[in-house]
């Protein structure tokens, strides 16, 4: 496995430098039109998602960039061992190498079961008994098969977690909403101060709220805080600690935490420790999304993403938008010093 070199002392690093002070600070990109009529046909890509057949145009015409900036940070990313470490990962080898583990949510969106493994062993079909466990568990609760501990079916989820826990979810259930049950309110609690879980309580009634504790280790304390605020709001009305089967489910790596806290294991969603936190939207911890938008529309999410992770795999460098987009990142943040770069639809 090659090691990650500082990429500060690669070549094309110093290379890139020297073109940063050339090109100076006075860019206009309305002169760089004028003057080369195919700039939007040579600074753009399409990605062609085989998932649904879409087109998806990624215009980089209008960023600071010459071909020669476009060829040195495409060398950068060479020299960096990209395309070795790229295929690492999609190897399942511990490119972690601070945690000394795999770096893995590529397998979470398998939809087409490619072999894939971690120490010689197969995770397919661990991430498809997870999806089937979700599957079942989204069309019960929708269906109002899944009843709350009076019989009432369930319209408020509460997503309690913090970090890669919350902000995945949040942010995908807002961009998918249009294919969102209106009927099911959505909270996401993940601050510690108590006026966040106070007012998703406030708009809850216990008899139809279900609790999601999502924390890939279970310990982090935020969520532990709010998920026994919860608990106890809970425990006031519905006064039986068996009723928790039914308002509460756990979305975590840590079964033994998950059971302290009083959940059932047969009400945890689990994943493992090669999906990284900023990344499990695409495991259990999308179990909010899933519920708000259905199954069957999660599992699109999930095809859409194995068809870019495909694009990302087999495209060369210069033709790869993922690739492209990172190297822009790289550009703007450590040549201009940007500290926010926008990529607006
Ligand atoms: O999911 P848990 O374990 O609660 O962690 C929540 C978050 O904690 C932060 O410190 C980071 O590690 C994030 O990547 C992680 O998503």
């Amino acid at each position: 496995m090659p090691g990650f070199a500082q990429a500060n002392d690669l070549q094309a690093w110093q290379q890139l430098q020297s073109h940063h002070s050339e090109l100076g600070k006075n860019i206009v990109l309305k002169e760089y039109f004028e003057e080369d009529p195919q700039r939007f046909e040579r600074f753009s890509r399409t990605f062609h998602n085989e998932a649904d057949k879409s087109e998806t145009l990624f215009d980089f015409s209008k960023n600071f960039i010459t071909d020669e900036t476009l060829k040195l940070l495409v060398q950068l990313a060479k020299e960096a061992k990209l395309e070795e470490l790229r295929d690492d990962m999609f190897a399942g080898k511990k490119i972690n190498f601070t945690e000394n583990r795999a770096v893995y949510h590529v397998a979470l969106r398998n939809v087409t079961n490619q072999p894939m493994e971690v120490d010689g062993k197969s995770v397919v079909e661990g991430v498809n008994e997870v999806l089937e466990h979700m599957k079942e568990f989204s069309e019960q609760v929708r269906s109002g098969k899944w009843k709350g501990y009076t019989g009432k079916k369930m319209n408020t989820i509460v997503n309690i977690g913090i970090g890669g826990s919350d902000l995945g979810p949040v942010m995908v259930s807002e961009a998918l909403k249009p294919y969102g049950d209106r009927n099911l309110k959505l909270h996401f609690v993940s601050n510690i101060d108590g006026t966040h879980m106070a007012e998703a309580l406030r708009d809850s009634d216990p008899e139809t709220t279900l609790f999601l504790v999502a924390s890939k280790t279970f310990t982090t304390a935020e969520t532990t805080t709010n998920a026994n605020t919860a608990k106890n709001w809970f425990l006031g009305h519905a006064k039986e600690a068996s009723h928790i089967a039914k308002h509460f489910v756990a979305l975590s790596t840590n079964e033994e935490e998950v059971t302290k806290f009083g959940i059932d294991k047969k009400n945890m969603f689990g994943f493992s420790d090669w999906v990284g936190g900023r990344y499990s939207v695409w495991s259990a911890i999308g179990l909010s999304v899933c519920l708000f938008i259905g199954f069957d529309n999660f599992h699109e999410f999930l095809a859409g993403a194995h068809s870019m992770d495909k694009h990302f795999k087999e495209t060369p460098l210069e033709e790869n938008i993922p690739v492209l987009g990172g190297l822009l990142s790289v550009w703007y943040s450590d040549f201009f010093g940007a500290q926010t770069h926008l990529v607006s639809p």
